[in-house]
């Protein structure tokens, strides 16, 4: 079946996107700047961000998006260098799909192309989801989804990190995971021309059996809570600890069970774009997500997942199971 056009450009978009990402990271220790949470920005977010809302704007002159970024730090004076690496970013990567060379008016333009609210239709971009990842040399995900009427439709995640295949037939190092509601979802290369293959989740059905994966990083979700529900569902194994909606695709190709993300303090409102890609990927590929009281993940309300708290994924048979065990772990919710 011929890819949908909305698909085709999220594809591309990611392709482009993790393009430049790789070419930042190959260069030197990437630069970050600190955002306002003191959370951290490099060059290569904002040069993804631009590329891959080019690429909608392509295909989708008129479709709002929902940007984790936008250009004002690179639009003040003082950060004229760091601007101008962005540029040479976005272009370094044009050119490997022979794209017209960009001006920095035309990069700023993009990047703030991501600064819509939401709608009944529109697409969320993580540029990098898991920067923390990408400056440690750990993993990282460019993640595109479109929303239609609350519900991601389409979800791409590039992940240049990660092994094309998973377990010990580790393949080559760079994956795609691209879905679309209805279609299923699939695995290709990084490279252009690329075929897809079917991903599914595993039918594991025995909670002791399952793997655990998480954030690497302690402050994005409570390891410790974690630690708890595996025990009780008699997990055994060590949990897999990897940055990103890597861990989303990781279920969704049956190389993990179950991905939780647990509070680690009242009132964290997750955002949107951490969530949406990998929602189509692994309900295309057989599992389930709710957030930590079995809700639906809510889309409706913006740049964040107000209605909900925390997130449990997994391969579908386990989810009862899991959001068993995470009640009798977690304080009721307020
Ligand atoms: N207190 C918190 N709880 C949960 N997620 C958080 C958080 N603070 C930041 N994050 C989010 O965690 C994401 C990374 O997730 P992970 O730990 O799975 O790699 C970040 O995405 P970015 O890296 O795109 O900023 C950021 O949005
Ligand atoms: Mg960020
Ligand atoms: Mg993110
Ligand atoms: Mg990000």
């Amino acid at each position: 079946m011929p890819e949908s056009v909305a698909l085709a450009a999220a594809v591309q978009a990611g392709r482009w996107a993790a393009a430049a990402c790789r070419a930042v990271r190959s260069a030197a220790d990437p630069s970050a700047l600190d955002k306002s949470d003191k959370s951290p920005v490099t060059v290569a977010d904002f040069a993804a961000q631009a590329l891959v809302c080019r690429a909608l704007a392509e295909a989708f002159p008129n479709d709002p998006v929902v940007g984790e970024e936008d250009a004002a730090a690179l639009r003040s004076g003082e950060q004229a260098k760091f601007a101008s690496q962005v540029l040479d970013a976005v272009n370094l990567a044009g050119r490997q799909f022979d794209l017209p060379a960009a001006t920095l008016d035309d990069v700023l333009g993009w990047i703030d192309r991501g600064g819509a609210e939401g709608g009944g239709r529109f697409w969320t971009v993580d540029p990098i989801d898991g920067t923390k990842g990408f400056l440690r040399g750990g993993q990282y995900a460019v993640a595109i989804a479109l929303i239609e009427n609350g519900v991601p439709t389409v979800g791409v995640l590039a992940c240049p990190n990660l092994p094309r295949n998973g377990g010990d037939d580790a393949g080559d190092t760079g994956a795609l995971f691209a879905a679309r509601r209805g279609d299923g979802a699939t695995v290709r290369s990084l490279g252009t021309n690329s075929t897809p293959t079917a991903i599914f989740t595993s039918p594991q059905a025995d909670p002791a059996a399952a793997r655990v994966c998480e954030s690497v990083e302690s402050g994005h979700t409570a390891h410790g809570a974690a630690a708890e529900i595996a025990a009780r569902l008699g997990v055994s194994a060590e949990p897999l600890r990897l940055d990103s909606q890597a861990k989303y695709a990781e279920v969704a190709r049956g190389g993990a069970e179950i991905y939780l993300r647990l509070p680690t303090r009242p009132g964290y409102v997750e955002r949107i774009w951490d969530h949406a890609a990998g929602v189509a990927v692994i309900e295309e590929a057989g599992g389930r997500v709710t957030d930590v009281d079995g809700r639906p993940l809510d889309f409706t309300h913006g740049r964040g997942l107000e209605r909900n708290r925390g997130v449990i994924a997994t391969n579908g048979p386990l989810h009862d199971a899991v959001l068993e065990a995470a009640a009798a772990v977690l304080a009721p919710r307020p």
